[in-house]
């Protein structure tokens, strides 16, 4: 797919400034240039491929008209930024792209002067921009705020809150809405199908004719302002973005360079208030493979490019999130109290397949995290058993509605948090490393972690059952362990751990999935003679404060083990243990969980060791606190 050097005329271009004076025919070629860069580079990298290929044109247009980056580019969610790395110096290293190391999959401040402000959860941009523009103005600077925001990001309160407040008090900014239609899945909602009228209306393909002809005469020397004028006369009156204060342009071409590169400059000549340009593209755009499937290939693994065909995962166990969507659905045919919510996530979360079978029972509530908590503390109030299937890093976003809708009113919603832990090529703002902390605060909250798949079923079956208060359950990403699955869940005792293993000088607790780890480094020092217990906690919250007491009782040395941030299951039994004077007798406590600083994107098992949260790092730990016991030996067996 890669064209050959010699003729690659994106090769001549580092950074935007090259894009400036070609002409129109040059500029369409290095956007096909560009567009098969993207492909070639995200065969050998996977990652978000569909939704950048959609925004080829428009990132050239972008750059070329304006000045970034003086002038601020904000992409929203940032995973459609592939084009836009290319193009601003990082074309040498877009194979590293979701690498450990290499470029981050988003837009990052660190990385470049050209990415001003950093992205992945969506529907930020707007609210930046503003801050931008506001700072702009305040220092008189004179530079352009130009937002990129999706139809998806679009249906989250953020965007409408930006928005708000930009067109209340006019302040000067752009704001590109990319419409292709799509979300992860198809978009969901009532502003959905509003655009999708706008979009479909008489007046759209009027302009798109019209555009074309009206622009094209006048060039890019010219900025045109009879021609916005024409253009935003043959946009629908009264579109909803008027009425909030903006200045609707549109729905436009987004891949037709003939009227992007024109209407942006008018767009980029007007003086005062806020102004929305209504794009229109195709997610997977220029590639058939991805315009082909049903999900715009809107995450890939390393694929063919010539056939499209994506690297198969090697054939494992299942994952996590299947074994939990598989168990709520065995539950929900049990109780047609079990409902299902899903943030825009439905295959992420399984919820796909609830939804399958109970559709009338499911509710993709789009981007909308806060309103997904507080909507299903409604149907809890009224007597449904609502789980919302949420991903650890995006239930942040809805945290204080967890708090005052659900938490304070003892509702009893049962939060799924998937993602819980390090999720790899995704990076730091998809680590799902806070849930154990923030929800572990709240009163009444049951918080579990599932050790194993089989776990998880019970955990399912657990929270089905716990209808007088609010539930959590946290898995990680990815695949089981292979262990063997129960016939159906059952419902464990609140608050009670278990002991995998007895030993007498080390006692390991673990929460959640590091369990297998805290195994093998049991093995390891009983290998030279240290004995020692391991124990799954499966609740933070009540904790098993029982089992913490014997375990720091009856033994030299008590570990603890998570997934998750300080502030979690560790600070949770230290907490306890002071209550009870533990360490008024010298207590020998180490609790392990994620470190003090955001990782950067690796793969899983490489983030785990860097993290100390591997069975070398582990038995480490015992020696270190026991005082006794031989490393070199732990590295042997580690390494074997
Ligand atoms: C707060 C939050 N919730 C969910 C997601 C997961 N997510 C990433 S991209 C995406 C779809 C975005 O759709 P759109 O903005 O239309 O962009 P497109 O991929 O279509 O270009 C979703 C749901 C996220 N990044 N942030
Ligand atoms: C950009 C974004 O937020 C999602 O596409 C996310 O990358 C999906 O992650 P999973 O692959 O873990 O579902
Ligand atoms: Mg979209």
């Amino acid at each position: 797919m890669t064209l050959p050097s010699k003729t690659r005329l994106l090769d001549t271009v580092s950074l935007p400034a090259d894009l400036k004076g070609r002409s129109r025919e040059e500029l369409k070629q290095i956007a096909d240039e560009l567009r098969a860069e993207v492909i070639d580079a995200v065969s050998v990298t996977g990652g978000h491929l569909g939704a950048g290929l959609g925004v080829v044109e428009l990132t050239l247009a972008i750059h070329t008209v304006f000045d970034t980056p003086d002038d601020k580019l904000i992409f929203d969610v940032g995973h459609q930024c592939y084009p836009h790395k290319i193009l601003t110096g990082r074309k040498d290293q877009i194979r590293t792209l979701r690498q450990g190391g290499g470029l981050s999959g988003f837009t990052k401040r660190a990385e470049s002067e050209f990415d001003p402000f950093g992205a992945a959860h969506a529907s930020t941009s707007i609210s930046a921009g503003l801050g931008f523009a506001k700072a702009r103005d305040l220092t008189g600077k004179d530079n352009k705020v130009v937002c990129v925001i999706g139809d998806g990001a679009m249906s989250a309160g953020m965007a409408y809150e930006a928005m708000n407040n930009a067109g209340s008090d006019m302040s000067r900014m752009l704001v590109i809405l990319n419409d292709n239609d799509m979300s992860i899945a198809p978009p969901v909602g009532a502003m959905s199908h509003y655009l999708s009228k706008l979009v479909s209306s008489r007046s759209y393909r009027g302009l798109r004719k019209f555009a074309k002809s009206v622009v094209k005469p006048i060039g890019l020397a010219n900025p045109a302002r009879k021609a916005e004028e024409y253009l935003r006369g043959f946009a629908m009156g009264g579109t909803m973005f008027e009425e909030l204060g903006f200045y609707y342009v549109g729905p436009i071409d987004g891949h037709d360079l003939d009227v992007l590169l024109p209407v942006l400059e008018n767009c980029k000549a007007m003086e005062s208030g806020p102004v929305l340009l209504h794009v229109v593209t195709q997610k997977g755009k220029g590639y058939a493979p991805a315009e082909n499937s049903a999900d715009k290939y809107h995450g890939v693994a390393k694929f063919n490019v010539v056939t499209g065909e994506q690297q198969k995962s090697k054939s494992g166990p299942p994952s996590y999130t299947k074994v939990f969507a598989q168990s709520l659905v065995a539950e929900a045919r049990k109780d047609d109290r079990i409902v299902g919510i899903t943030a825009a996530m439905p295959g992420g979360t399984g919820m796909d397949l609830f939804e399958k079978e109970f559709p009338d029972r499911m509710f993709d509530v789009g981007i909308a995290e806060q309103h997904a908590v507080t909507f299903a503390a409604g149907l809890a109030a009224d007597g449904m058993k609502p789980f919302a299937a949420i991903y650890s890093t995006f239930l942040q976003r809805g945290y204080d509605q967890v708090v005052h809708d659900v938490a304070i009113q003892k509702l009893p919603v049962r939060f799924a948090i998937d993602r819980a832990g390090l999720v790899g090529a995704d990076g730091p703002t998809h680590a799902g490393s806070f849930d154990i902390g923030y929800l572990g605060a709240l009163p009444d909250m049951v918080c579990m972690a599932a050790a194993d798949e089989a776990e998880l079923v019970h955990m399912v079956r657990t929270a089905v059952e716990i209808d007088d208060r609010p539930s959590a359950f946290r898995y990680p990403r990815g695949n089981g362990t292979g262990i063997d699955l129960p016939e159906v869940g059952q419902a464990l005792e609140i608050g009670k751990g278990r002991i995998l293993r007895e030993g007498t000088s080390i006692a390991i607790l673990s929460y959640g999935t590091r369990l297998a780890e805290a195994m093998k480094a049991a093995d390891m020092l009983a290998a030279q003679g240290l004995s020692c217990t391991v124990a799954d906690a499966r609740f933070a919250k009540p904790l098993d404060e029982d089992l913490v007491n014997r375990l720091a009782k009856e033994h030299e040395v008590l570990i603890t083990i998570e997934e998750g941030a300080r502030g979690g299951f560790g600070a949770f039994v230290l907490q306890h243990l002071s209550d009870v004077g533990a360490f008024d007798t010298g207590l020998k406590i180490r609790t392990m969980c994620l470190p003090d600083i955001f990782q950067d994107q690796d793969k899983p098992e490489l983030m785990y060791e860097q993290a100390g949260l591997d069975a070398r790092s582990i038995a480490a730990r015992a020696i270190e606190a026991l005082g006794r016991g031989n490393m070199q030996a732990i590295d042997q067996l580690a390494r074997a």
